[in-house]
């Protein structure tokens, strides 16, 4: 059986973690396809773990798993749509029997001042950071994690310690997925289950293209390290928290962010507003590809 898995293994060994740490786990990786979601669910696997991707588009996540071979499956669905995340849940459980590892990856928001957001955009941004999250934790532990009396959730926030006043949805979103992180732990300490979040500076993935070019220029000068995080650095952590180490962690916000946070200074940023103060704000992404 080894050598066999090692004729078709697709993704390379872990270049930091021993071989095996995270055999006969079966992990659930929300947003897999792309960026984080898919540098985490590669280490994943390299560490020995059987990964499901899950995500709203087929094509994408086809694709990732394609690249990283037989231990990546897929499942599509809406987080913020209660059938497909029960679906999403019930498919990892009729593939693998278990659930040890939730990564709560998928989320989002768009970049414009705080006066510009719509009530239904307020809500969007708020049904996929809260309500996504909070649905696949609580289908995660039910279904799963409390029948088996183990399992880990690592809930991917993006960093609003400062406050993100270009993003202010977001950064309302982020500090509640924070405290329910801490909130979770507590509920759930004594069913064996560990909540952990991660919460990211600027990684360099796809997802930043869609921010406007003057943000995304200024961003990498302003880091201590004078770079974007990689991708497998926030990967690294993620198959840490999944290891016995995670438990350890559990209730705790662990921030991964270049020592930058995602937002510093006054409104309207001096870098970006025109001379009537005017910020640049977000395109939309076109319906097809949302
Ligand atoms: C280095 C660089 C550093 C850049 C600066 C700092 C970056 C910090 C680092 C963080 C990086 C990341 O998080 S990177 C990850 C980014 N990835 C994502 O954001 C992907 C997921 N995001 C999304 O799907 C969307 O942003 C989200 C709003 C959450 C959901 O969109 P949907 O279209 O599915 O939402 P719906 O429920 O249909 O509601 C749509 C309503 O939302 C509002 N809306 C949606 N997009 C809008 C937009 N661009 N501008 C205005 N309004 C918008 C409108 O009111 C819409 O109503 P109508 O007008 O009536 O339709
Ligand atoms: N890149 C960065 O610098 C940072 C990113 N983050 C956070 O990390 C996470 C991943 O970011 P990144 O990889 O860069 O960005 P992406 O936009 O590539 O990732 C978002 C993923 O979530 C999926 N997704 C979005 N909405 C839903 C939904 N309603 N149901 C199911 N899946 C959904 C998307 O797939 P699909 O559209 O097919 O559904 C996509 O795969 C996000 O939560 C992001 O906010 C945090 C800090 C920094």
């Amino acid at each position: 059986m080894r050598e066999r898995r090692a004729t078709i293994r697709a993704v390379s060994a872990s270049e930091i973690f021993a071989p095996g740490l995270l055999d006969g786990q079966a992990a659930l990786v929300t947003g897999g396809g792309t960026g984080l979601g898919r540098a985490a669910a590669r280490e994943l696997i390299a560490c020995g773990a059987q990964v499901v991707l899950a995500g709203r588009r087929e094509e994408v996540l086809a694709a990732t798993a394609a690249r990283l071979g037989e231990a990546a499956s897929i499942v599509t669905g809406d987080i913020r749509e209660q059938e497909d995340a029960e679906r999403i849940v019930a498919t990892v459980l009729e593939r693998h029997g278990r659930l040890d590892l939730l990564v709560n990856n998928a989320g989002g928001q768009y970049f414009t001042p705080a006066e510009a957001i719509a009530t239904k955009g307020w809500q969007a941004v708020m049904r996929l950071n809260v309500g996504g999250t909070t649905r696949m934790a609580e289908l995660a532990v039910e279904r799963a994690m409390r029948p088996a009396g183990r399992g880990t959730i690592v809930n991917v926030t993006l960093s609003p310690h400062h406050g993100l006043a270009g993003m202010t949805h977001s950064s309302a979103a982020r500090a509640a997925v924070e405290s329910l992180t801490r909130a979770w732990a507590q509920r759930w300490a004594a069913d064996g289950i560990a909540v952990v979040a991660v919460a990211a500076g600027h990684f360099q993935t796809d997802a930043l293209d869609k921010y406007p070019e003057p943000v995304r220029a200024s961003v990498a000068r302003t880091v201590p390290l004078q770079r974007l995080g990689q991708p497998p650095e926030h990967a690294w952590l993620i198959a840490l928290l999944a290891s016995e180490l995670g438990a350890a962690f559990s209730g705790s916000v662990v921030t991964l962010d270049g020592a930058r946070d995602n937002w510093f200074g006054p409104w309207p940023p001096p870098t970006l507003a025109d001379e009537a103060g005017e910020v640049p704000t977000e395109q939309r992404r076109p319906a097809a590809t949302r």
